[in-house]
């Protein structure tokens, strides 16, 4: 809870007004019944004038009733929505600031369902608990005062009556709180179900594996039934018992009272006030069983939500505004890197120098670390020992904004953010017009699709960018990479799917157009990489050799197997 106080201050005039309010709905509430009391009296003796007069203030406190009603409802609802807005863009902007690796640590979904499902619960406890904190305890006590003041004999009634609601509540929330964590982590689980199954909707038509992804949701969403259901049971039997406890003691007490109205006919009037504060005892701690039941719910979500907005992010940057770009020097010196969570170091003991304006390629089998070392460059990671320079200075001692200057990063699948063309392309270069972003495009060979379309620039991309095809996306991702002419451009496998005579009209327009750019080009085909400066060959996790083509092909193994199996392939292809 004290990670919502801040928040709350921010709106300490709508607390105020809402806590303010209660008192008023609370106060109402309670002299209603007294009024009603006094009235019937009046009535019974006949008294016309009194009967008037304090029907005519009965009618005035009602009134007054629903309009500190309402309004506690108005402003419990601001600081709700304020609060819930405040958190939800706190921890987005938390998220922003992890590094990759914390990210990975949390999951994508489990993070979507933080910033929405769990900043749910806390909007409606907040929206819950100015409504009732206050209302609970003073309904309680009032009517509580107020029903043994009226009938003093009667006091046991109401202790036997609150004491088998008490107990009933403690024994549901104690099961309840069980269930509300896992209903959490069973929404997660079904968002993951949904989001692979929609993400990869291609893969799944393709492989024919409808039934399997329907049985996989449906055994993800069977557990979240389940659990609910088991919640909606402890509900169902809980109300049931309130209201026969409610009744019985309201039975009881009628009972008792008619055994002796002849001799105080002035019980009669009194009965239907104490009737009326029984219930409203019964009212406050329903919703008090209520309010603790969503708390604990509530309080299961103010911790994941804690949870990230403590998390440290494991990298960060050294402060400074400086975005200078540095120049396109690259070095490792010794460089041991270990995944979080893994056990054996991926990348070990590499140590490789670029020169800037230079280009260097990237060969070894599947997983050998490739994509790892070329996160490293762009700092997406920090290893576990050795140093990493770009430009001569250590990647931790560059700010941010300089080293996403200085390096582009293209991937083979990159993310092209649903909007349009030229609002992709300005997130990297904010003043970017139309002729840097024609010559981007000239460069990646994407200018002559570009500008058939309709819009050209401006042309819609959807969410996901899946209007493109693979290989347009992959021209969009080098254009996006190139535009700002980083002093670093790292192509990883970023031209998988374009046919050769695209990959090489690309390679020879950044040979030309990005000359002082260092390239580093992570390619499965030896020709994507053949003329190369220099070329590191991975084997798992470490450099086995290094060199220009020839010299690899003349010293080393790995080298000339990849060479020499690709070649089969194309001449067998021929
Ligand atoms: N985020 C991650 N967390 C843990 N292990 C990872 C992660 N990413 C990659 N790895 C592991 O690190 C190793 C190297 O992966 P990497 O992606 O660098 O290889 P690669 O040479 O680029 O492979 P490919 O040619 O298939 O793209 C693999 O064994 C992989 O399973």
């Amino acid at each position: 809870m004290k990670v919502l106080m801040p928040y709350f201050k921010r709106y300490h005039v709508d607390v105020w007004v809402a806590m303010l309010s209660v008192i008023v709905l609370v106060f109402a509430t309670l002299w209603q019944p007294r009024l009603l009391q006094v009235v019937m009296e009046a009535i019974i003796k006949n008294d016309q004038q009194t009967v008037f007069r304090e029907g005519l203030m009965l009618l005035g406190l009602a009134v007054l009733g629903i309009v500190g009603g309402i309004v506690n409802t108005i402003y419990s609802a601001k600081v709700a929505l304020g609060v819930a807005t405040d958190l939800r863009a706190d921890l987005y902007a938390k998220i922003q600031s992890f590094a990759y690796a914390d990210v990975e640590k949390f999951s994508a979904s489990n993070l979507v369902v933080r910033m929405t499902n769990d900043i749910n619960q806390v909007q409606q406890i907040v929206m819950a608990g100015f409504q009732q904190i206050t209302r609970i305890p003073l309904l309680f006590i009032g009517a509580f005062m107020l029903a043994i003041i009226t009938m003093p004999e009667q006091w046991w009634v109401i202790i036997v009556m609150m004491a088998v609601i008490l107990l009933a509540s403690w024994i549901a929330v104690q099961r309840m709180t069980k269930y509300f964590a896992e209903t959490q982590q069973d929404i997660e689980n079904v968002n993951t179900v949904a989001r692979e199954n929609l993400m990869g909707i291609r893969v799944v038509k393709s492989f024919v594996q409808e039934s399997n992804e329907i049985k996989k949701f449906s055994t993800a969403s069977d557990q979240l039934t389940a659990v609910t259901a088991k919640i909606g049971y402890w509900f169902s039997i809980l109300m049931p018992i309130f209201f026969l406890t409610a009744n019985l003691a309201v039975g009881m007490a009628v009972y008792l009272v008619g055994q002796n109205i002849t001799a105080h006919p002035g019980y009669l009037a009194a009965i239907t006030s104490f009737i009326s504060y029984l219930m409203q005892i019964l009212y406050a701690v329903i919703n008090g069983g209520f309010l603790m039941t969503f708390a604990s719910r509530a309080f299961i979500s103010i911790g994941r939500i804690s949870e990230v907005l403590n998390t440290e992010p494991s990298m960060t940057y050294v402060d400074g505004e400086n975005a200078a770009p540095l120049a396109g020097d690259i070095s490792f010196e010794h460089v041991t890197f270990t995944y979080p969570g893994d056990d054996q170091p991926t990348l070990r003991d590499v140590s490789f120098s670029v020169k800037a304006g230079s280009m260097l390629g990237i060969v070894g089998a599947t997983g050998s670390g490739k994509t790892t070392l070329a996160q490293l460059i762009a700092r997406l990671y920090d290893p576990d020992s050795g140093v990493i320079k770009v430009g001569g200075v250590d990647v931790r001692q560059i700010p941010e904004k300089a080293l996403r200057a200085t390096v582009a990063y293209v991937l083979q699948r990159s993310t092209l953010f649903s909007g349009t063309i030229s609002g992709n392309l300005k997130q990297v270069r904010p003043d970017a017009q139309v002729n840097h972003m024609r010559w981007a495009a000239n460069v990646a060979q994407a200018s002559e699709f570009i500008e058939r379309l309709p819009q050209t620039y401006d042309a819609p991309v959807e969410e996901r960018s899946q209007n493109f095809s693979g290989g347009q996306k992959q021209r969009l991702a080098i254009t996006r990479g190139v535009i700002a002419n980083p002093e670093i451009l790292i192509l990883d496998d970023a031209t998988s799917a374009l046919d050769a005579r695209s990959e090489k009209l690309v390679q020879e327009a950044l040979d030309r157009d990005l000359k002082s750019t260092t390239t580093v080009v992570i390619a499965e085909k030896i020709a994507s990489i053949i003329r190369a400066d220099q070329i590191l060959v991975l084997d798992d996790g470490q450099i086995s050799g290094s060199g220009t083509h020839r010299e690899l092909l003349q010293n080393n193994a790995i080298y000339q197997t990849i060479y020499q199996t690709q070649k089969a392939r194309e001449e067998g292809v021929q």
